[in-house]
Parts: C-alpha cells; sequence; structure tokens
C-alpha cells in the first residue's frame, strides 16, 4: 500500500512517522513546497527504521506530485496552523487555496485515492477539497472527530484514574466550539460513565475538549501535532487494512440527522473503500438541537468559502 502526506510540517511528519513505524503501509511519500523539509524528514524516519525495526520506505520530495502517483490513501495536512488569539475559521482564506490546489493535483496523479483531510478549519477543507475532487463523498473525508474524542477520552482517563484504553466515546458536529460530546454514548469498561462521575465533573470535562486544541495553542504558540498526527494515521490503518473501525470523521451529510449538505462529524464505519456506512443515532432533542447548532455554523463558514469563489 502507497501513502502520501501533503505538508511536511509538525502534522504529517508525525503522520509519516506513525505510519512507517507501524507498517501501515510498504511505502510512504511525504511532499511539501518548502525546499528540501520532505526530503530531509523521511530520510530521518527512515535512519529511524534499524532502531525501531520497521520496513517502510519512506521518501520526501518537493512538489513533485509524479512521484505520489497512484496511492491508495493521501493526507492533507498543507496549510497554515493558528496561532494564540486566532479561531480556526481564520484559516480559511490561506489554507482554502492550498487544499484545491493540491487536491487537483493529487486527483491528476492518484484518480482512486481516498483522501483524508486534516488542514483547518477541517469541515469546510473537507467541503474544499469534496468538490475540487469530484470523488464521491465516500473517499474524501476529515480528521477531527478520533481527535476530539481522544481528548475527552483522556481527560476522563485522568479523572477517573483509570486506562484511557476502557473508555468508549463518540462526538458529533463540527471541529469547533460547537462540537457536540455525547455524555449518553460514553462508557468506562461497559460501565455508562454518568455512574461514575458527577455531572459537573463531567461537563467541565466536556468544556475542556471543546477548548482541547486552543488550550494547546495556547501553551504553544502553534497548534499540536502529536495526538492529530496518530488519529490520521489510524483513519488511513482502518482504510488500508479493511478493519472496518467505526470511527467519528467528517463527511458530507445527505438526509443524515436531518441534515444535507453540510460537511460535519458523525460516526461510520470506515474501510477499504473509505466510509461505508453513516451511522445514525437515536438522538434525544437535546442531542439534536446541539448537532443543529454545530451545522448552522459549519454552514455559515461553507458560505464564506462559496462567496470567496465567487468573488463577492
Ligand atoms: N483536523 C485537526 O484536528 C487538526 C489538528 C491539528 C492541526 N490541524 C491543521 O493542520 C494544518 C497543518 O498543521 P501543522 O501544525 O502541521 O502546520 P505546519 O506549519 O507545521 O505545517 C504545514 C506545512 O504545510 C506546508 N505547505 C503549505 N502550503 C503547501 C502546499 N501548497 N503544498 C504542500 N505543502 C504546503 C508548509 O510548508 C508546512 O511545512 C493546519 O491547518 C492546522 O490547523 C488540524
Ligand atoms: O486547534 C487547532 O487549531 C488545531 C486542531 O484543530 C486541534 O484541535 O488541535
Amino acid at each position: 500500500m502507497k501513502v502520501t502526506v501533503v505538508g511536511a510540517g509538525n502534522v504529517g511528519a508525525t503522520c509519516a512517522d506513525v505510519l512507517a513505524y507501524r507498517e501501515i503501509a510498504n511505502e510512504v511519500v511525504l511532499l511539501d513546497i518548502k525546499e528540501g523539509v520532505a526530503e530531509g524528514k523521511a530520510l530521518d524516519i527512515w535512519q529511524k527504521s534499524p532502531i525501531n525495526l520497521y520496513d517502510t520506505r519512506t521518501v520526501g520530495v518537493t512538489n513533485d506530485y509524479a512521484r505520489t502517483a497512484n496511492s491508495d490513501v493521501v493526507v492533507i495536512t498543507s496549510g497554515l496552523p493558528r496561532k494564540p488569539g486566532m479561531t480556526r475559521d481564520d484559516l480559511i482564506s490561506t489554507n482554502a487555496g492550498i487544499v484545491q490546489s493540491v487536491t487537483q493535483n493529487i486527483v491528476q496523479h492518484s484518480p482512486n485515492a481516498i483522501i483524508i483531510v486534516v488542514s483547518n478549519p477541517l469541515d469546510v477543507m473537507t467541503y474544499a477539497a469534496h468538490i475540487t475532487s469530484k470523488l464521491p463523498r465516500s473517499k474524501v473525508i476529515g480528521m477531527a472527530g478520533i481527535l476530539d474524542t481522544a481528548r475527552y477520552r483522556a481527560f476522563l482517563a485522568e479523572a477517573l484514574d483509570v486506562s484511557p484504553k476502557d473508555i468508549q466515546a463518540v462526538l458529533l458536529g463540527g471541529h469547533g466550539d460547537t462540537m457536540v460530546p455525547l455524555p449518553r454514548y460514553t462508557t468506562v469498561g461497559g460501565i455508562p460513565v454518568t455512574e461514575l462521575i458527577e455531572e459537573e465533573a463531567l461537563n467541565a470535562i466536556i468544556e475542556r475538549t471543546k477548548n482541547g486544541g486552543g488550550e494547546l495553542v495556547k501553551l504553544m504558540g502553534t497548534s499540536a501535532w502529536y495526538a492529530p498526527g496518530s488519529a490520521a494515521a489510524q483513519m488511513v490503518e482502518a482504510i488500508v487494512r479493511d478493519q472496518k473501525r467505526v470511527f467519528p470523521v467528517c463527511i458530507k451529510l445527505e438526509g443524515e440527522y436531518g441534515i444535507d449538505g453540510t460537511y460535519l462529524g458523525v460516526p461510520v464505519v470506515l474501510g477499504k473503500n473509505g466510509v461505508e456506512k453513516v451511522i445514525e443515532l437515536k438522538l434525544n432533542d437535546q442531542e439534536m438541537e446541539l448537532l443543529h447548532l454545530s451545522d448552522k455554523h459549519v454552514k455559515e463558514v461553507m458560505a464564506v468559502l462559496d462567496n470567496m469563489q465567487s468573488g463577492s
């Protein structure tokens, strides 16, 4: 299996590293526009192979899409990360152009690839890549839900002093303040989380999860990469190993949850064909209301992109 990661910055290089050392692909091509950066990072990852014992070949290129040809999966991480004081939506004007030109190149050289978008603002960049690619919705999806859920699970594991491995959770909606964690679907070793934690403590964890990206931006002056890179690699693994994993991913909704045309995070089955099924949960009125608020916000940012494209 051949996987290309576009953008050899913090997230892209981390993703390529995880793909390599976990032998998720036979070949990983890392591509960036900055001369030499992808080559250097791919070489560094390859030089780690005798230490960490893996066979994955890693290749770095500067904007040479011919070298990415016939990739099975392509991960797009190219674009600016936010700085303290910025929202993800502030990145739209720079990142939309980058994501769209990258997508055109990918589709030209790897027409059968499944595309995983990571660049922010995530839901709208998934929209941008999808309309540019003209591929079915099942093949152009965004990574955010695995990351947001991982943050929620990690915070819960810390609060309950249990293994993060035993916490299962699902989260819906856009990748931002309007994301919708679902305590009703959160379990700890099969036990509903509400039986193990006070409501106030759980609400504090939900709020911290919603601000999870911003917390790290404030600490580091740029956004996170270890968990995001690993989350994107986990999506690649589900596809190349046809694992049929159930993950929250960003996809165009076509009537599910009463929403049509918005790109939002929902649980799906992820396998060799990309999204093989969108899972529709039976939400209660409050959960549905929160999801529709998220839908409203993402729609507004999608409209910003539409206006940019039409020049108005
Ligand atoms: N979806 C998520 O959950 C999530 C999580 C973390 C970061 N992100 C986003 O991912 C993106 C990358 O973050 P980062 O921390 O890796 O940033 P970074 O600045 O470290 O890396 C971005 C890389 O993209 C490259 N690039 C820019 N334009 C390009 C082009 N046209 N072609 C190829 N490469 C190009 C840059 O040269 C740079 O190396 C940001 O938009 C960030 O907001 C999303
Ligand atoms: O917060 C950001 O800007 C990056 C990413 O979306 C994250 O949640 O870590």
